[in-house]
């Protein structure tokens, strides 16, 4: 059984000789919400406009919903949904005029789906209030709106937060996870701002200069960049006694390489080296590890750190 959507095997996109994208695989779950994450010309929006269908790969190929023929992809895009670039709103419209002018001309003729998409996205009491007069993130909440009347299975929104503040970025964090989790709707959304996307994203993916550098987990993200000790001895559970019984802790981690991550007294090493010097152990490898998420992203994609 096929348990992702989309699959890319090695997309190419050149233009003027110059390569936007390259050798670009990835593959989409469902049930997830995935931030495509790059600064800028990283190649985030031709990707997307090439899962859209709104432009097409140099070379490589793409599997969608378990179909590989470009025919049938193209058939099989009516379950995508999609904003890339701004909002396709009249801002002269109310939210609901917005919504009705698209239904109209998708042919859609349930007329009860224009309330239930403006309550959705949050934008239910705005009555006759036109869009010009919208905040920037109700701007983007009605687009995410317009993009879902097709009762897509997949949401592709290229950088919806974009200069949200702090609030607006929140209010979109609420909905994709509302789309997600009740809608089961799977959701790429792009940024050039990890720190921003951060818990947006459930998954995310690192490109940079048009080639993925990173695929990880928000499990995985969260473990990168949380401060810690890394400590390496030759008796690494004898240092988990003294962790435990002289500095009473138990949150660190064992990793596969038998190195100690001590998530506990990152302010205080100097304690954490006094005590374990004094219980006998020799660390060969004491260091504070752990990054801010921009930091990591600029290690990522090969940029100097900031330290
Ligand atoms: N139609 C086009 N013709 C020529 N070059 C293009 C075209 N579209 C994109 N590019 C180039 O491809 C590269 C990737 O652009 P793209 O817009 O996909 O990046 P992006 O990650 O979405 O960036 P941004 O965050 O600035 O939108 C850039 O170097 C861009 O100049």
């Amino acid at each position: 059984m096929i348990d992702y959507m989309l699959k890319t095997s090695d997309i190419t996109k050149t233009f003027r000789k110059a390569d936007a994208l390259r050798n670009v695989s990835i593959t989409i779950e469902s049930g997830k919400i995935y931030g495509l994450i790059g600064s800028n010309g990283a190649g985030k929006s031709t990707l997307m406009r090439i899962i859209a269908g709104l432009s097409f790969p140099t070379s490589g190929k793409m599997e969608l919903f378990g179909k590989e023929s470009p025919k049938d992809i193209q058939a099989e895009r009516k379950r995508i949904g999609c904003m890339i670039e701004s909002p396709s709103v009249n801002l002269s419209l109310s939210a609901k005029e917005n919504i009705r002018y698209h239904r109209v001309l998708r042919g859609i003729s349930n007329e009860e789906i224009e309330d239930e998409l403006i309550q959705l996205v949050g934008l239910g009491d705005t009555g006759k209030k036109q869009v010009k007069d919208f905040s920037l993130g109700m701007k983007q909440r009605l687009g995410i709106a317009v993009s879902l009347i097709n009762n897509p299975e997949l949401l592709i929104l290229d950088e919806p937060i974009n200069g949200l503040d702090p609030i607006g970025v929140k209010e979109i964090r609420v909905l994709l996870k509302k789309l997600c989790e009740e809608r089961h709707i799977t959701v790429i959304i792009s940024s050039h701002n990890l720190p921003e996307l951060y818990q947006v994203a459930t998954d995310y993916i690192i490109i940079h200069d048009g080639e993925i550098k990173q695929t990880l987990t928000l499990e995985e993200l969260e473990n990168k960049c949380q401060r810690h000790l890394l400590i390496e001895c030759e008796n690494p559970e004898d240092l988990l006694v003294i962790l435990e019984t002289e500095l009473g802790t138990t949150n660190y981690k064992i990793m596969p390489d038998k190195t100690i991550k001590l998530y506990s007294y990152v302010d205080d090493k100097k304690k954490v080296a006094k005590t374990i010097f004094e219980n006998g152990i020799i660390a060969t490898n004491f260091s504070v590890e752990g990054d801010t998420l921009e930091n990591y992203f600029i290690s990522v994609i090969g940029g100097e750190k900031n330290d």
